[in-house]
């Protein structure tokens, strides 16, 4: 919860989004400059014959400053290396420069085609120690830009490490104590059905629910043609956690082929594998059953917001194009693409904005990876929930802060002023901004908003950044995704727990009470989960 970071991070992004001039370092005379020395040439021609003779007297003057200057070994000053001296680190003139400027000023060479010739012997040299001043120049902006670019790194280090650390300290409790002991065991049904209804509704592709339609017509009309072999999934989770979508994975409608997991905590990604064994070989399952048919799944260790995903094996294999976003070509996006049917990330994208750079370096893995017609499908916090909570919070604030001024007594020194750091919540969720939020809402420039998140047995104040989400899907078209879903979670059930399927989905899963109907969550329970929605984009 600290404010250099914060700032430090939103600084980052705006450097990246508009890079910075090189010309803006160097101390190249302004407008304003070059305009007070022409109208001080000017002053001089337009006086009369007394002052003339004044500005003779001082031109004299100077030229016996400098040739005493001379006469002792030093250099007189140049108007030139004034001009080469670069700008102090703050960007405002070296000290030199905010003095009187001379009035002598040698006329530059019209083009560098025409050298301006040299009157003096030692020009040479001299035009050489100009060389070595720029030289130095350059190599003192390399070295500062490094600095600042170390810095950007170590800072996106710290939170992605407190983000991995935090994960692997979470403790598999198992699934018997998640459904009977867990005080959110409401929240975590509801969260698990909404993840499984988005798997049933996005990842067929549309030739398995074409497929799925006609065979509903042959039922009835026997002399349809034979099937056409069916096309399994190939699966890529971003932020895959404990594994814990694997089992919604398994009952997806169209077969799954392969799933490959990533996720930077290493030990989910242990216990992910772990999970995975004991599907495969039926270990832990209830009465003797044979261990089901299951899809091949590899699980790595990734970052994979803040790095490529071409050097994983499995992922080159499988295809991961790199022509993806912005720069890529015509040609590429329409002959190009990955091999994933499908890149999900569940309640995981929200880490990517801390900067734009990351934001885009996920975008390029989720749209590098996928095939054209494939699906990126995930759910995350709602940035219209989080927006409306702000200004409401500094609506508040501020109606506090006119009822303490127009208290009779008056307020007392410093009385006003409130704490202008948003945060709301209940007993098993809470959300808490560092630093200054926009007062109304809207997050400008839209990355490294960050906030500080805590969810009962689940998350511990963990730092998360708000997904503007107008922001966000304007960046998405870049990577050729275009958005087909988007709900709140609360608006999901309302809409599907009607479904023929996913209603007694929900059923089984305990989401809703099966003789009121209701859902099975506490007022709180209600209140997080509406903290986020779903979506799904299409590769075009
Ligand atoms: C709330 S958990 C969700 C896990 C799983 N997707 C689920 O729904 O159960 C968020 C996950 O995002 C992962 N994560 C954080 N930063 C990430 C990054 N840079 N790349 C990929 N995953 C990341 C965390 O390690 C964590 O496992």
């Amino acid at each position: 919860m600290d404010n250099n970071n914060e700032n430090g991070a939103r600084d980052g992004a705006a450097r990246h989004s508009t890079p910075r001039s090189p010309a803006r370092t160097n101390a190249t005379p302004s407008a304003t400059d070059s305009g007070r020395h022409r109208s001080m040439e000017g002053d001089g021609a337009a006086d009369g014959p007394s002052q003339l003779s004044n500005a003779a007297i001082k031109r004299r003057r100077l030229q016996e400053r400098h040739q005493a200057l001379r006469k002792r070994g030093r250099t007189p000053p140049s108007v030139f290396s004034r001009r080469n001296r670069s700008r102090s680190p703050n960007g405002a003139p070296p000290r030199e420069d905010r003095r009187s400027r001379s009035p002598i000023q040698p006329r530059r060479s019209p083009s560098p085609e025409a050298p301006r010739q040299r009157k003096r012997p030692g020009g040479g040299a001299r035009q050489g120690l100009a060389d070595r001043e720029t030289l130095r120049r350059r190599q003192e902006e390399r070295e500062r830009a490094e600095q600042e670019e170390a810095m950007r790194t170590s800072q996106q280090r710290g939170v992605a490490d407190v983000v991995r650390q935090h994960y692997n300290a979470v403790p598999e409790r198992g699934r018997e104590w998640r459904k009977t002991e867990s005080k959110i065991k409401g929240l975590r049904s509801f969260n698990n059905w909404v993840k499984s209804t988005l798997i049933q509704k996005f990842s067929p592709d549309e030739n398995f629910v074409a497929r799925f339609e006609d065979t509903k017509d042959w039922a009835n009309d026997s002399q349809g043609p034979p099937p056409a072999p069916e096309h399994k999934l190939l699966v890529l989770d971003l932020g895959c956690g404990k594994g814990g979508d694997l089992g919604k994975w398994q009952l997806a409608p169209q077969p799954v082929d392969l799933y490959v997991g990533l996720d930077p905590a290493n030990v989910s990604i242990e216990q992910a594998r772990g999970r995975y064994d004991q599907m495969r070989s039926g270990r832990g399952q209830r009465g003797r059953r044979p261990p089901p048919a299951i899809f091949h799944a590899e699980f790595y260790p990734k970052d994979c917001f803040g790095e490529w995903l071409g050097d994983i094996d499995i992922i080159q294999q499988v295809g991961i194009d790199a022509n993806v976003g912005p720069g890529g070509s015509i040609m590429a996006s329409r002959y190009g693409g990955g091999g994933f049917d499908i890149v999900t990330s569940m309640f995981a994208i929200h880490y990517a904005f801390e900067t734009e750079e990351k934001t885009r370096q996920m975008l390029s893995n989720v749209a590098g990876c996928l095939k054209k017609g494939g699906r990126f499908l995930g759910v995350c916090p709602n940035s219209d929930v989080i927006s409306s909570q702000v200004s409401a919070f500094h609506k508040k604030r501020k109606e506090r802060e006119a009822a303490k001024a127009a208290e009779p007594d008056g307020p007392e020194d410093g009385e006003v002023e409130e704490d202008d750091r948003a945060q709301w919540g209940n007993d098993i969720y809470r959300v808490q901004f560092p630093g200054a939020t926009p007062e109304d809402g809207v997050f400008r420039p839209p990355f490294g908003w960050k906030y500080s998140y805590f969810m009962k047995e689940a998350v511990e104040e963990v730092p998360e950044y708000v997904v503007p989400w107008e922001a966000f899907r304007a960046l998405t078209e870049d990577y050729n995704l275009e958005l087909q879903y988007r709900k709140p979670f609360l608006d999901i059930w309302e809409d599907e727990k009607n479904h023929p399927e996913l209603g007694p989905l929900g059923d089984r899963m305990g989401v809703r009470d099966r003789v009121t109907g209701a859902l099975n969550m506490t007022p709180e329970e209600k209140e997080a989960v509406s903290f986020y929605h779903a979506y799904c984009f299409y590769k075009v």
